[in-house]
């Protein structure tokens, strides 16, 4: 922990806070992982790499470990990670049977990263007393959602004690405290492969929620999962550090839906208190009933409140507008199951074109199908860049500077989603700015402007992803970005020759 130290509030619990000003970019926490490993509700994955596995629906498998028969590929038979585990599993002689539920679950693999915690816990005995026993995991919430704590009782704790033979070692408590610890404070990791497993950190887990965070990690599958924590913008002194537990592009109802069932706090941030989300409108709706009118919520934070339009008189219950909401949903759910496809594209682009009479232009449902639409323009057959008309380049220009605007307001200074946004929005400019000049549209000085303003974009860019392990996917989109910056600034150079 750099520049700060731990506060505890009574509504909040433990949190930390700056101790002097921080600029932008500068690391405020950095430490490794207490344990990891696979996600809760995981398929069968390997238990080194994470990476999925195939089993026989008589659990025949290859991929096994040697030693004690749980899912381990080849290429991972002497990773340490699962060391402790297999002699417990070993010991115990406690058979992987290799089921999987019809929605692709295997709880047989839900003991593992609690498992690994506890060990930990044995071999770390301070480190746990200090870091990780202070941490959060609202055991009494948990316990009110019966179907969930009823199988985690099950499948980790009796489990654990029963056919693993460690009742002697943990207590039914102790699992149940370690399950919940995970729950709430653990986060989500990818390995260089992209595969998901999730992750431990005692100092990183102190940090507040909020819907408008001021830091912003990075996790190094290449370092052993080390995560550095860094000022998404300047930060002054007693300030408290805060990143966002839930998808920030998402609007105030669905954003405290995740909060409330899997972290068990309702969020009181100025954007969750504001009705038009700090002047986004990203859960407006179009008045049904007048032409310019728009319908916000009376009190978002109040499940029960009206839903009133700020020109005519008309109103409606919540429970109105989060039923006209999940029919959109789903109908954009139905489509991003597509593969990326033309058929995807027209039918993302005819949805969009339908809700603008439902939702405000920035509404999330538009925000997150321009994010699928600018991914697919330039990319999918018949519309690969090589054949996208100017128009269209400046429709793919038009929905970044759409979807960046949103990001300024939610997710100011150094944000990942921005610099992928920066990344697809120097395409389109640099392709217009060329094909203008070949029409002789434009000056070769405006060109050299045009490409002079590409540059700084891709140079924000890659000033923001400098920070991503080099071997994950965004870091090497810095490399990429890198190299397309400095063919740029060649070019630029080449015509200042030529004139
Ligand atoms: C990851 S922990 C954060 C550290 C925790 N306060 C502690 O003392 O260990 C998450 C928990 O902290 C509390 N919390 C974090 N941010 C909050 C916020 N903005 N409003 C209310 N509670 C919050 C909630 O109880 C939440 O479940």
């Amino acid at each position: 922990m750099h520049k700060s130290r731990i506060e505890v509030d009574p509504l909040l619990g433990r949190s930390l806070v700056t101790t002097e000003p921080v600029k932008k970019g500068e690391i405020v926490v950095e430490e490794s992982p207490f344990a990891m490993g696979p996600k809760q509700n995981s398929g069968i994955v390997c238990l080194g790499c994470y990476r999925d596995l195939i089993f026989g629906e008589d659990g025949d498998s290859l991929d096994r470990c040697e030693k004690c028969d749980w899912p381990l590929c080849s290429a991972c038979f002497d990773n340490p990670d699962h060391t402790g585990e297999c002699e417990v599993f070993a010991k115990a002689k406690v058979h992987f049977a290799g089921n999987i539920s019809e929605d692709g679950v295997c709880s047989q693999l839900d003991c593992i990263t609690p498992l690994r915690v506890l060990l930990a816990k044995e071999s770390q005995p301070e480190r746990w007393e200090r870091e990780i026993a202070p941490m959060e995991y609202h055991n009494e919430e948990r316990r009110k959602l019966d179907d969930v704590w009823n199988a985690d009782f099950v499948n980790i704790a009796q489990y654990l004690r029963g056919p693993c033979r460690l009742a002697d070692r943990f207590s039914e408590d102790l699992i149940m405290q370690v399950v919940g610890i995970l729950e709430v404070n653990a986060f989500e990791a990818r390995t260089t492969q992209g595969y998901a497993l999730r992750c431990l950190y005692p100092i990183t887990g102190i940090l507040a929620h909020n819907c408008v965070p001021n830091t912003f990690r990075t996790i190094h599958p290449s370092e052993g999962y080390r995560i550095r924590l860094r000022a998404m913008c300047d930060l002054a002194e007693g300030q408290q550090l805060q990143h966002s537990y839930t998808y920030t592009l998402n609007g105030t109802v669905q954003r405290q839906e995740h909060l409330k069932t899997g972290k068990f706090f309702t969020c009181q941030c100025k954007r969750c208190k504001d009705p038009t989300e700090l002047g986004t409108n990203f859960s407006t709706f179009k008045c049904s009933k007048c032409e310019d009118g728009w319908l916000l919520p009376s009190d978002p934070l109040d499940s029960s409140c009206k839903w009133k339009c700020t020109l005519c008189t008309f109103s409606t219950s919540n429970n109105a507008i989060q039923k006209a909401l999940s029919v959109m949903q789903s109908e954009v759910a139905t489509i991003q199951a597509m593969e990326p496809s033309p058929q995807k594209l027209q039918e993302t682009e005819k949805l969009m074109r339908k809700y603008l009479v439902v939702v405000h232009p920035r509404h999330f449902i538009q925000t997150g199908l321009r994010q699928s639409l600018i991914e697919m323009y330039g990319r999918v057959a018949e519309y690969e860049l090589a054949e996208l008309p100017d128009v269209m380049l400046d429709h793919k220009e038009d929905l970044c500077r759409q979807v960046l605007r949103v990001l300024e307001v939610f997710e100011p200074g150094l944000s990942r989603t921005r610099a992928m946004m920066l990344y697809e929005l120097h395409v389109p400019l640099v392709l217009l700015a060329k094909s203008g000049f070949i029409a002789g549209v434009l000056s070769t000085d405006v060109l050299k402007q045009k490409l002079l303003d590409v540059i700084d974009i891709l140079k924000e860019c890659v000033d923001i992803l400098q920070y991503e392990d080099p071997e994950t996917q965004e870091g090497n989109l810095c490399k990429v970005a890198q190299q397309a910056m400095e063919q740029l600034i060649q070019s630029v150079e080449g015509l200042t020759g030529s004139e």
